[in-house]
C-alpha cells in the first residue's frame, strides 16, 4: 500500500507563542516523555515549529542531548541575501540545523497577503536550502458553505507549487488546513480531511505522476487534538498533522505524536 511507504508527520505551529527559555522546557520534556514511552521516531516523525527567537536554544538543545526531535521555522524569505529588512534566509535557517519550513499558512496569506506564486517562491527558496517546505493551503467559510473546498485548495496547491519540476514537487509536505477549523475547536471530520487529503494526491498524480502522489506527505491542521488525531489519521490519505494550540503543551503533543497509543479512542 502506498500509505506505508510515507513516515508520518507531527508538527506543531507554536505560532507566536513561548519565548526562547520556555521552548528549552518544552523541547525538553517533549523528549523525555517520547523516550519514557520508548517512541520510534522514525516511525513517527516530531517536530517542533517554534519562532525564529527561539531556534538557535532549540538546535543547542538538540545537538547536545541528541535528540530526534527535528524542528522548523514558521516562514522563510523568498530571497537569498540583501535589502530584505526583517527576512530571514533559508541558508541562515539551514545553518541553524532546520529541516522544515512552514510556508503560506494562512494566517501569512491573511495577514501579510501572501499569494500562490509568493509561497512558490518560498518553497523553492527553502528546498534550494536543503530545507523541506511544509505549503499550507486550504478553504475559509464562505467556500466550504458553498462546497467548493476541492477546486478552490487544489487552485492553491498548483499555483504554491507552479514551476516544479517533479524531483521538486516529491519533496514538499502540503498541509490542508480550513480555515475555519483553525483555533476555533471547529474540526473538518475525518471524512472531510480525507475528502480533501485525496484530492490533493490525485491532483499530484495528474499534474507530475504517480510515484510525486505517493511520495508526497499531505497533512491536516486545524484543532488536532490528543482526543481527534487518531481518528483523522486512520484516514488513507492524511499522513500526519500539522498542530497549533495542542502543541504548546509537551504532554498533549506528545500523545498526539503517539497517535497509535489511542487509536480507536
Ligand atoms: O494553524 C494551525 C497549525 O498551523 C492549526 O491551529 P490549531 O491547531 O490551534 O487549530
Amino acid at each position: 500500500m502506498a500509505a506505508s511507504t510515507r513516515t508520518p508527520l507531527m508538527a506543531g505551529n507554536w505560532k507566536m507563542n513561548l519565548d526562547h527559555l520556555e521552548a528549552i522546557s518544552v523541547v525538553q520534556k517533549l523528549a523525555w516523555t517520547l523516550q519514557d514511552a520508548k517512541h520510534d521516531f522514525s516511525a513517527v516523525e516530531a517536530v517542533v515549529v517554534p519562532p525564529f527567537t527561539d531556534l538557535r536554544s532549540v538546535q543547542t538543545l538538540v545537538d547536545g542531548d541528541d535528540l530526534k526531535i527535528a524542528y522548523g521555522a514558521q516562514d522563510v524569505s523568498a530571497h537569498e541575501s540583501g535589502a530584505y529588512t526583517g527576512e530571514i534566509s533559508a541558508g541562515m535557517l539551514a545553518k541553524l540545523g532546520v529541516s522544515y519550513a512552514v510556508v503560506g499558512h494562512s494566517e501569512r496569506r491573511e495577514q501579510h497577503h501572501e499569494d500562490d506564486a509568493l509561497v512558490a517562491a518560498k518553497a523553492k527558496a527553502a528546498l534550494a536550502a536543503g530545507i523541506t517546505p511544509i505549503i499550507c493551503v486550504g478553504e475559509g467559510l464562505d467556500v466550504r458553505k458553498a462546497g467548493d473546498q476541492v477546486p478552490y485548495t487544489l487552485a492553491q496547491v498548483e499555483g504554491s507549487l507552479a514551476g516544479f519540476d517533479a524531483e521538486q514537487a516529491a519533496k514538499v509536505v502540503i498541509a490542508y488546513e480550513p480555515v475555519w477549523a483553525i483555533g476555533t475547536g471547529e474540526v473538518a471530520t475525518p471524512e472531510d480531511a480525507q475528502e480533501v487529503c485525496a484530492a490533493i494526491r490525485a491532483r499530484l498524480a495528474e499534474l507530475y505522476d504517480s510515484s510525486v502522489a505517493e511520495a508526497v506527505r499531505v497533512l491536516y491542521g486545524g484543532s488536532v487534538k490528543s482526543s481527534n488525531v487518531a481518528s483523522i489519521m486512520a484516514q488513507p490519505d492524511v499522513d500526519g498533522a500539522l498542530v497549533g494550540g495542542a502543541s504548546l503543551k509537551a504532554e498533549e503533543f506528545a500523545a498526539i505524536v503517539r497517535y497509535q497509543d489511542h487509536a480507536g479512542s
